[in-house]
């Protein structure tokens, strides 16, 4: 009987959809959440199926093609893709962040310092694939097994040597990343969220901290050591650790001497030698750099990702200069204005995040603050009564209007609030105390924000996904042609200096 690694080299392909299977492929039956590959066998098979490969076979419906049975099938899917596309992951320096948040702007952050050091750089996150020649957006943050081997397998192939991967605790714990090799692995922070998909905070935290197991003891694991969560999991960590942090003591720290509204600046301290690629030692020492971006968390996020460029060895300048041009990533505090009127546009979708966006406001100038809070949709009750806590323990400390909306008129039904989260929301609002304003469509907030809205005033856009929506209404909205959104492209570039502060 021939063995998965024989058929690999008779597949012409391999996938876990029966839609996706073609002359050829090996299709992998998954027992899923919400339903069962191996009831799709039949359908594979008449698509011209080579194998069918199940850890359930009694589960498969008469078949006349061969079925190799395995102990787990989605870890089969991911061995088997990383062998049929040549395990291309061992061919290149990838960086694989996770964490609740950050991801997302740190894959990006290092997306650009690659890219201005002149390597040919891909990247795998939440936005956006780019495979060093191909850039589109993505469905997931870190996508199925197959699809990763394949888009790693195109990087080698456009001759991309560096590229930034985000790492997710359900890509994690459905094995999505088995068999891709990090060259360095990035832990940014840890709260509660997706409490629906991994049931409780401590079993989201184990998911996170299989990821140490990804890394092999060679490949340095950069730490936000000031995150308690962080810490605990970097304890168990036998490999290389590299410790930062933001004013606490690490191997690596920033102290902040700027924080102002577009940007900051902070120096990056190395407090010990560090093994910075090829063989090299980057010394103890201290590096000025600026960002254009608001928030403390970003300074968070910029010295991960520029840690993870020095131990690639990039020079501390590079980095610098790289960081110093950084632009802002959708719906990362994106500021824009319109008639007088501040906007920031932030995903925020969980309590470190509503928390972190708070946090940065505080650099801004504004009379008053009018904040449009959109619940998060499909993601369970637990997160959003989380995140109307953490919204009261905002307006205990400064005040607001605060108007929620449930739906977004221009979201698929895939982003749907449902009842029960919606209740939770509200409910936890209404057991705090803390009044707000319900209305049933984002644009029906935005219009209710902009009516209560003044010169002078800042209106914060948070959650649930598809608020980029929010932009479209806001333009369409706007009572002259001329919001300088427009006119400045997707956002307006910030500029730091320190004569502005
Ligand atoms: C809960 C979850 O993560 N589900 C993901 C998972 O589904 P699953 O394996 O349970 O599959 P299933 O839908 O039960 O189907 C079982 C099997 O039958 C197969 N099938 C199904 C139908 C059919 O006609 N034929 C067929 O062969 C499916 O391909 C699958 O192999 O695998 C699917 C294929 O890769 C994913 O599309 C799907 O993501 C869903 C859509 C999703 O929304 N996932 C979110 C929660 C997620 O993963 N998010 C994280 C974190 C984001 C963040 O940090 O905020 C992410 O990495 O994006």
């Amino acid at each position: 009987m021939q063995t998965c690694a024989e058929w690999i080299t008779q597949a012409t392909g391999i996938t876990c959809h029966s839609d996706k299977v073609r002359p050829g492929y090996i299709f992998v039956a998954i027992v899923g959440r919400t339903t069962d590959g191996n009831a799709f066998a039949a359908a594979a098979a008449a698509r011209g199926a080579l194998v069918i490969v199940s850890d359930s076979p009694a589960r498969l419906p008469p078949l006349t093609l061969p079925v190799i049975t395995v102990p787990d099938a989605r870890l089969a899917l991911a061995r088997l893709a990383a062998l049929f596309y040549g395990n291309p992951s061992d061919k290149l320096h990838l960086v694989g962040i996770t964490g609740s948040n950050g991801k997302t702007t740190i894959a990006c952050m290092l997306e650009h310092i690659f890219t201005q050091a002149g390597l040919t750089t891909g990247l795998i996150g939440t936005i956006r694939v780019n495979t060093g020649t191909n850039s589109f957006p993505s469905t997931l943050t870190t996508p199925d097994a197959v699809s990763v081997q394949h888009y790693l397998a195109q990087m080698l192939k456009n001759k991309v040597t560096h590229a930034a991967m985000e790492v997710s605790a359900q890509g994690i714990d459905m094995h999505r990343v088995a068999n891709v090799r990090f060259s360095a692995g990035i832990l940014t922070n840890l709260c509660a969220d997706h409490l629906d998909f991994h049931g409780s905070f401590a079993s989201y935290l184990e998911a996170k901290a299989k990821f140490l197991d990804l890394l092999g003891t060679g490949t340095p694991l950069i730490v936000n050591i000031a995150d308690p969560y962080c810490q605990a999991i970097a304890g168990r960590f036998s490999g290389k650790l590299i410790t930062a942090a933001i004013d606490s003591p690490a191997d690596i720290t920033a102290s902040i001497t700027h924080l102002t509204t577009y940007g900051s600046a902070f120096t990056v301290t190395v407090n010990r030698p560090l093994a910075a690629g090829n063989g090299q030692m980057l010394p103890a020492g201290r590096y000025p750099m600026t960002l254009a971006l608001p928030g403390r968390h970003n300074v968070e996020n910029a010295l991960l990702a520029g840690i993870a460029a020095l131990v690639h060895g990039l020079a501390p300048e590079t980095i610098g200069a790289a960081l110093a041009d950084f632009r802002s990533v959708e719906r990362r505090m994106n500021i824009f204005h319109l008639e007088g009127l501040t906007i920031v546009d932030d995903t925020a979708l969980n309590p470190g995040s509503i928390d972190a966006v708070f946090a940065a406001l505080a650099s801004f100038r504004y009379n008053r603050l009018i904040v449009v809070n959109a619940i998060r949709g499909q993601r369970g009750t637990a997160i959003n009564a989380a995140n109307a806590a953490a919204l009261t323990g905002q307006r205990r400390k400064l005040p607001f209007e605060l108007i929620i909306t449930a739906s977004n008129e221009q979201v698929g039904p895939a982003d749907s609030v449902t009842a029960e989260e919606k209740l939770a929301f509200l409910t936890t609002l209404n057991t705090l105390k803390t009044d707000y304003t319900y209305t049933g469509t984002l644009s029906g907030a935005i219009r209710l924000a902009l009516g209560h809205a003044l010169p002078g005033d800042l209106l914060l856009l948070i959650g649930a996904q598809g608020m980029d929506a929010g932009r479209q209404v806001l333009s369409s909205l706007a009572k002259t042609p001329e919001n300088p959104c427009r006119d400045q492209g997707h956002y307006p570039r910030p500029v730091w200096s320190a004569a502005a502060e």
